[in-house]
């Protein structure tokens, strides 16, 4: 039978990078996308210049992804946490969360990660209840756009921000999340700035919206 795209991906970092070294699984997912076949990861110019920096600033307690699907920017992120530190994934494509499992894994950062199969309109509201999260410190909105909104205001109702809380958006011009960015940059309740890119290994034009939550 055919094997998938997340298949081929997994294939490649099992051949190329080191277990246990989440740098090398970062290289060799970023090889593949500029060599062979082009997948959805942030990729390593946003990732690098924007999520990384904005990781390492906020120095998040408290972590949770909206899309994991290879979970490349879910190793990123990890990699990237303090000691402690608890980063919860959402992916709502069961074949997409079997791979990523398996790439969180072989880059050994298994035990700062959560990942959690399902829809993200029914996670959110109980992410209390069921991990003992009070609020997360940062948000990586990287799902589906026509969630980015509906996600951010279940986020809000649900008491999952707080003052200082960071909101950082993949693909707010490619593909876009207007209604997004029309909430975000006019709510008095966030401080908004836009990181411009480029899509992840073309040359397209995209960005990151960071918006920082002020109760
Ligand atoms: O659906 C998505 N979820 C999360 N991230 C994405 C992304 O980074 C993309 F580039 C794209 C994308 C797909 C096809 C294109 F032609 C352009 C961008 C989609 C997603
Ligand atoms: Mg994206």
């Amino acid at each position: 039978t055919q094997s998938t795209r997340p298949q081929r991906l997994l294939a490649a970092v099992h051949k190329k990078a080191t277990r246990g070294n989440p740098r090398s699984v970062v290289k060799a997912i970023d090889e593949f996308c500029n060599q062979n076949e082009w997948a959805m990861n942030v990729g390593n110019e946003k990732g690098s210049e924007i999520l990384d920096s904005v990781v390492s600033e906020t120095n998040p307690g408290c972590v949770l992804e909206l899309g994991t699907y290879c979970g490349y920017s879910t190793v990123r992120i990890a990699s990237l946490l303090p000691p402690h530190a608890q980063l919860i994934t959402l992916e709502f494509n069961p074949d997409n969360a079997a791979v990523a499992r398996q790439v969180i894994a072989w880059a050994g950062v298994a035990e700062k990660v959560r990942l959690v199969e399902g829809e993200s309109g029914e996670w959110i509201p109980k992410m209390k209840e069921q991990f003992g999260v009070k609020t997360f410190d940062l948000v990586f909105l990287d799902h589906w756009k026509n969630r980015y909104l509906l996600d951010t205001k279940l986020m809000e109702e649900c008491g999952l921000l707080k003052k200082g809380s960071v909101l950082l958006a993949d693909n707010v011009v490619c593909p876009g999340a207007p209604d997004y960015l029309e909430y975000i940059r006019n709510s008095p309740q966030y401080k908004s700035q836009f990181f411009k890119s480029h899509l992840e290994y073309t040359k397209a034009e995209d960005g990151l919206e960071k918006s920082v939550f002020l109760g």
